[in-house]
Formats: C-alpha cells, structure tokens, sequence
C-alpha cells in the first residue's frame, strides 16, 4: 500500500473508445486500491458511461475534455461509439486539437507520471512540464509486434503482400495474418490525425517518445511477443496484466434483475451469450445471420449487439417472426449489458465474442466456453493465440466467397463446445482450466499489478 511519501499521482489520457478507456479504468481502480492517486481525462459522454465502473471516487478524479467540432464527424461525436468505425481517423484529428487543453491541465495538476496511447504528442509536453510518461497498449502484445514496431516499415504505399510477411525477427509462425486477413492491417498505413500522420507513425512515436512502454498482458499469454518489442525500442516493457478489478470487494455491482431472474430459471452453463464489444456495426444481413444462428443451435442464447448498419435500432433489424419462435428461449438486448456480470453467472456456459482485448481476458479468465469470431486485425491476432497457440477457444468457419460466417457454421460452433461428449468441447475446456490454474489466477493477476508498481516507482524516482 502507499504511504503519502510514495504515493503516486497518475495522469490517464486514453484514445475516446471504450476499448481503450475501459482498460485504463480498470488500472486506475489497481491503482487507487493500493491508496494512488489518478486523474483521469475524458471526453464529457465518456464520462458519463464509465462513471459507474470508478470503484475509488475519492481517489480517482475524472477531468471532462472538451471534444472540438471536426469537419464529416457528426455534430456531438465524442467516442469511437459515437460514430462508425471507418470515421475513426477524423476523431484522431479531434483528439490531436485537444492538446492545449491537455497540457494545460498537466501543468496544473503536475502528476508523476502520464498514461497515454496514441497521443502521440504527449512526451514532448511531459518534457516540458516535467513529467514521466506511459505508452500504455490495451492492445494485445501480438498485434503490436506483427503491425507497430520499427521493423515493419510502413509507408504510405504498402501492398497486401508486404503485409502478409511479418517483420524481421517476429517471433512466432502461428499467430500470423495470412490469406486476405492481411488487408485488415492496412489500415496502419492510412492517415489518422492531424496533419495525415499515418497509424502507424502515431504508434511508432508514442512508443519513442516514452519513458515506459506498458502492455495489458503478461508472459504466461506473451512473453515472447513482449521481448520482441522491447529488443524492437530498446526501452523497457512493464506489464500490468489484465487490469480486470477481479476481487474488488470494495465495489459490490449486482446483474441487472431483468436478465438475472431470466438467466436463474436455465440449468446451470447452459445458456449461450454473445456480444461484439463497442465498436463494431454489422451489415443488417449478418447481424440477421448471427440471430438465425442461435435459433437454428437450439439453445438458449442472450445477444447484445449494436444496431446494424441503416437500424436505427435493434428491434428494426429482427429477422421476421424470429422473438416469437425463440420466445422463452432467447433474448436479443436492445443496447449495452453488463458484459462482466453475465459473465459471472452460473446459468451462462458458452460466450461467443469478436475477440477484442478487452473480451479476450474477460473469456480467458471466465469459466465459459468460449466461441470466436474475429473481426478487426487485432482480434484476428487474439483469436489464432487462443485456438491456435493455447487450443481454449474454437473459431466460428467462415464462407468462402463474403468471408461472412453462416447461420449453420456458428450454430455448429457452438454445439461442437456446448454438446456433452463433443471431443473439441472436452479438448478445450481442459486447456481453458489449465491455462487459468498457471496464468489466470487473481493472485497472479494482483502480483503483476504490483511488480508494475515497483516498477513505476523506480522511474519516478
Ligand atoms: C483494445 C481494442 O478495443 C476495441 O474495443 P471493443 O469495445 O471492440 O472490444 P473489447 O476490447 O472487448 O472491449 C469491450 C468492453 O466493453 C464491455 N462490454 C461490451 C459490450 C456490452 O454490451 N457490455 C459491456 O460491458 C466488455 O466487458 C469489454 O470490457 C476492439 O475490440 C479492438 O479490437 C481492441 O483491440
């Protein structure tokens, strides 16, 4: 714990997507249990969502951003929520004009150290005030070595084929990109921010730019991926683990009654939740395919998906007839759940997800069946670690010609993990306890938070 002599004043600025904001949330509230002190900047709707995850109101500070109009941002857009995915780069541009009021809050309440991860600018303002700074990825390690390290190179005009071959030293031959899941990656060479820097070149100078690179990870998970990119930048790399406010007793947040009292009327890990983070917008047509899905597997389901694209909401987007035949049996919510939550009741005994980092650690670190399907590089990345490398997870197949997946290939996915006696259920199931027993326990967990504290400490002093 700290004493008012060590006690520690953290600054945290993460990129405006709940993705990104979540995890260092997560960390502050490591944090502020262990008695430092965080400020943690946001845009002002941010704000008003992740308030209820601050577990130490009287320890961590939120300081509203005020988030400047972009030219082809819809009017009030504040978060990476706010708006498609393919707009993402102009809210970079609307990030980088909030440097001024960045640095002028810095100055004022001169924090030890500042957390950041695609503010690329912050360690030349750090330096000004004085101040050490964090590049902390929320990301997995795998995505940043085999995307975001010197040795890649990026220029403007990049092809698939460079792409597809990971950078000199990469060390692994399983977590790769092929086939066309390449092109998810090239998007790095793109503008983002103002000025067109590219994705890539913010990253690279982020991490430069640091005193500390942190990762969300650990070395049961990545190690060799860690050690890559800290040979890579030559700059030491502090793991924090998965930040995921485990045993937080302090901060008791119930299930929701609506979907506990439905849940409790299921046996016991039989039920199928699905949920696809907050950045991701379907066509209509596989949101409506995903939904067929689970009618055609038989189980009981929860799905929580964004609306699709041209739905405003959900309800608009339900297949015809599909809540009247799967009544009793499934529900489909109409916005956010407490993805945490469900996840901890006992009737839920599968979660079919898209594989972000944030979901990943929930699933690696739940008792559930886990079912995958990948949608962006990175989750790509994540889903080959956890079906190819550890063999704890299964991938949903996918149709040759639209690359989408079928109502038939996800309700075989999850009958192959959900069917008693299914050999791959049994496989996996076994390596999931295993992998939790080694990397997954919250002793583990709290014993990466502190080696990471000893850590900062070092540096601040
Ligand atoms: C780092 C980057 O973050 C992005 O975030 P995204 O929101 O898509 O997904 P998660 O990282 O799972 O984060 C989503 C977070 O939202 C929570 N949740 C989600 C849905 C819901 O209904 N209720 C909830 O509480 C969930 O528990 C998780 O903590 C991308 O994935 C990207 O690939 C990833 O590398």
């Amino acid at each position: 714990m700290a004493t008012r002599s060590n006690q520690l004043h953290i600054a945290m600025f993460p990129w405006f997507a709940t993705g990104h904001m979540t995890p260092f949330l997560h960390l502050s509230n490591e944090l502020a249990k262990r008695d430092h002190k965080i400020t943690f900047l946001l845009p002002h709707k941010a704000h008003f969502q992740l308030r209820h995850l601050n577990h130490h109101p009287s320890l961590i500070t939120f300081h509203t951003i005020t988030v400047p109009h972009v030219e082809g941002l819809p009017l009030g857009t504040e978060t990476a929520s706010d708006i498609p995915i393919f707009l993402n780069h102009l809210l970079a541009i609307a990030m980088d004009k909030t440097r001024d009021q960045v640095q002028q809050t810095l100055t004022i309440i001169k924090p030890d150290f500042v957390f950041y991860d695609n503010a690329y600018w912050m360690p030349e303002i750090a330096r000004e005030i004085g101040i050490k700074t964090v590049c902390y990825n929320v990301v997995s390690a795998s995505s940043l070595a085999i995307a975001l390290v010197p040795a890649r190179k990026v220029n403007d005009s990049i092809t698939e084929e460079e792409l597809r071959v990971p950078p000199e030293g990469y060390p692994s031959s399983k977590v790769v990109l092929s086939g066309n899941e390449a092109k998810a990656l090239s998007f790095i060479s793109l503008p983002f921010g103002e000025g067109n820097i590219t994705f890539y070149d913010r990253i690279v100078m982020a991490m430069k730019g640091s005193d500390a690179i942190g990762i969300r990870t650990t070395r049961e998970l990545e190690g060799n991926f860690c050690d890559y990119i800290a040979s890579q930048y030559e700059k030491q790399v502090l793991l924090t683990g998965p930040v995921l406010s485990l045993d937080d007793s302090a901060f008791e947040e119930k299930l929701e009654p609506y979907w506990a009292d439905w849940l409790d009327g299921f046996e016991r890990a039989s039920v199928v939740f699905c949920a696809f983070g907050s950045q991701i917008n379907l066509e209509k047509a596989q949101f409506q395919e995903i939904l067929l899905g689970f009618e055609l597997s038989g189980l009981p389901f929860i799905v929580a998906l964004k609306a699709p694209i041209g739905c405003e909401t959900v309800e608009e987007a339900l297949p015809q007839g599909f809540e009247e035949r799967v009544k009793g049996r499934g529900k489909v919510s109409r916005g956010w759940v407490q993805q945490p939550l469900m996840l901890k009741h006992s009737s839920v005994g599968c979660f079919v997800n898209h594989c972000g980092f944030g979901s990943m650690w929930e699933s690696l670190m739940s008792d559930k069946q886990i079912v995958l399907v990948p949608h962006l590089a990175d989750q790509v990345l994540n889903t080959k670690l956890l079906v190819g490398e550890l063999e704890v997870a299964v991938e949903v197949e996918r149709g040759e010609t639209d690359g989408w997946i079928s109502k038939e290939s996800l309700s075989k996915a999850i009958r192959l993990v959900m069917d008693e006696g299914s050999e791959v259920g049994v496989r996996v199931k076994i390596n999931h306890a295993k992998w939790k027993e080694n990397g997954g326990t919250s002793v583990l967990i709290n014993a990466y938070i502190d080696k990471f504290l000893q850590n900062l400490q070092h540096f601040s002093n």
